[in-house]
């Protein structure tokens, strides 16, 4: 995996997407959680254009019809999302497939769907999405590790630059963020310091998305 796709973060529009892929962004999320089926496929198409453009694996949150039908590679399911979804359809379409565990009954339910990467957290409390999952904290990130052997695991929730390094060295793959380079004051800026923190880190078995 190149050391960039350690670095995972979560948008909510297709402007995010254009204002900071141009940073050198090679894996993000387009995650939407409105329901507007129009405006979502326009933002889910356009995403995946500036993706093209600028060579980023973009993982689309949610909305796997909407993923398929404009060609998306990759798809991120929470336990819920999944229930709903139509799994075999999902996997004959050949899409890459992330999903979220928050437990271990959910961590058991995920690999029986043998995901192309598992996330796990919240790892740290966080503000930006209302759960009632306690934060999972570093020693859960390493038991997840060592639970899913070469499955490469995103730690998300909470998740700031100053605490990667700790979050890579309990085992993570890939972590996602969303307020770290939303909220930050200047979200370009704080991109370039994560990708010098990837690019700086060991390699790590993860991601693998070729252009
Ligand atoms: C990388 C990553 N991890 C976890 C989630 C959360 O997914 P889910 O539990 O379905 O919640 P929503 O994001 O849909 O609110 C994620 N999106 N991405
Ligand atoms: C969308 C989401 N899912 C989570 C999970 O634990 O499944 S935590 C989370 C929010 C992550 O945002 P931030 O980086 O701002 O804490
Ligand atoms: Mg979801």
């Amino acid at each position: 995996m190149k050391s960039a796709q350690r670095f995972y973060p979560i948008f909510n529009s297709s402007d995010w997407l254009e204002r900071l892929l141009p940073q050198g962004i090679k894996l993000a999320q387009l995650r939407i959680k409105h329901t507007d089926q129009p405006l979502l496929r326009a933002e889910i198409r356009r995403s995946l254009q500036l993706a093209r453009q600028y060579g980023t694996a973009l993982v689309i949150n949610d909305h796997w019809q909407l993923a398929l039908e404009e060609g998306a590679e990759w798809l991120h399911l929470g336990q819920e999302d999944i229930e709903e979804a139509d799994v075999t359809a999902i996997r004959k379409s050949g899409i890459r497939l992330g999903i979220s565990t928050h437990s271990h009954a959910e961590l058991d339910t995920a690999l029986s769907y043998q995901p192309d990467y598992l996330a796990l957290g919240p790892v740290y409390p966080t503000q930006t999405k209302q759960m009632p999952w306690d934060p999972q904290g570093l020693e859960r990130v390493s038991e997840w590790k060592q639970r899913i052997g070469n499955t490469p695991l995103c730690a998300i929730g909470g998740i700031s630059l100053e605490r990667a390094p700790g979050v890579f060295a309990a085992g993570a793959d890939l972590i996602a963020v969303v307020s770290d380079i939303t909220a930050a004051v200047n979200p370009a800026e704080r991109v370039q310091d994560w990708l010098t923190l990837v690019n700086a880190a060991p390699p790590s078995e993860g991601l693998t998305h070729e252009h």
